[in-house]
């Protein structure tokens, strides 16, 4: 199928084909659908490796930083040879709920392109930015009937506020994913800076708050076998707003086995999430079957 017929193209389940592309020997596509938990259109990726008919494989989910939409990873993350040769499913959704009617703000780390993975409960975020719903409940229903994916065999990752939301969403479903990592991520939200978009978006919670924060989910009991997190040592968010360290004792103390990869010379980049996206996937698929 041309891309141009691949535009036109409703796959099923509501999604619209944006675009379809063969890679490694598999298929590449990108697709749209009228979202019941943002109320706007969302966009999403995924990467099909090469299967037989019939034939189901394990999904790795990836969730993206600030400013990012599913393009970002697609175009620069490197990860569909490695998906190929271990025969994972690669998603890719969008940072947020998006459009001219979608409220926004002028700071680049909140509103459009920073939904912090959270179902916002403050005006006027809450009537869009639901994207703990979408993530977790929407988006794998349907992925679920329109792709060859084996929803027994889930692992999740993600980059900076996406690694904070891979991270406290298999905190809590840690029976849903088989395995857990990040790149740079956030993982003290109410501890730094950035952990502002959580009280602009879910008011003066404590207790919401710390159900997203991974770091205080883990010393409130909840737990995942094992990390993996990799982190550049010249990321220029490294010392304000990641503090990898924080994770390190929560980990320590609750008997997580945390593989911590300080990386020297690493930015925050996508330079540093591509050298270091095979790895990842290789992690996965091993814990994935
Ligand atoms: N303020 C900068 C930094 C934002 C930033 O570093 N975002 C990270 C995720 S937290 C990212 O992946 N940016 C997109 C990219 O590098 O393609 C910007 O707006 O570009």
């Amino acid at each position: 199928m041309s891309q141009a017929q691949a535009a036109a193209a409703d796959v099923g389940a509501g999604l619209e084909t944006v675009s379809t592309a063969r890679s490694h020997g598999g298929v590449q596509g990108v697709y749209r659908h009228a979202s019941a938990a943002t109320g706007t259109t969302m966009t999403f990726s995924v990467f099909v490796p090469e299967h037989a008919p019939g034939e189901r494989l394990p999904v790795i989910w990836y969730l993206s930083g600030l400013t990012c939409t599913h393009a970002n990873v697609t175009d620069k993350g490197e990860f569909r040879a490695a998906c190929a040769r271990r025969r994972v499913i690669f998603v890719a959704p969008d940072t947020s709920p998006r459009g001219q009617d979608v409220p926004d703000d002028d700071a680049w780390d909140f509103g459009q392109g920073a939904g912090f993975y959270v179902d916002a409960t403050q005006a006027p975020w809450s009537a869009n930015y639901r994207m703990w719903r979408y993530v977790t409940e929407e988006l794998p229903a349907l992925v679920a009937a329109s792709f060859p994916i084996d929803m027994a065999r889930q692992g999740i990752t993600g980059h900076s506020m996406g690694g904070h939301g891979a991270l406290t969403i298999a905190l809590t479903y840690p029976d849903r994913f088989r395995s857990v990592s990040a790149f740079a991520p956030i993982v003290a939200p109410t501890q730094v800076p950035w952990g502002r978009a959580l009280h602009r978006y879910l008011g003066d919670d404590p207790a919401a708050k710390r159900r997203h924060d991974a770091v205080a989910l883990i010393e409130d009991g909840a737990r995942v076998a094992e990390l993996l997190v990799d982190q550049g040592d010249a990321d220029i968010f490294l010392s304000e707003q990641l503090r990898p360290e924080l994770l390190q004792r929560a980990c320590a103390d609750a008997g997580i086995a945390l593989d911590l990869r300080m990386q020297p010379g690493y930015d925050h980049s996508y330079l540093f999430v591509s050298t270091f996206m095979a790895d990842h996937i290789a992690w996965h698929a091993a814990r994935l079957g």
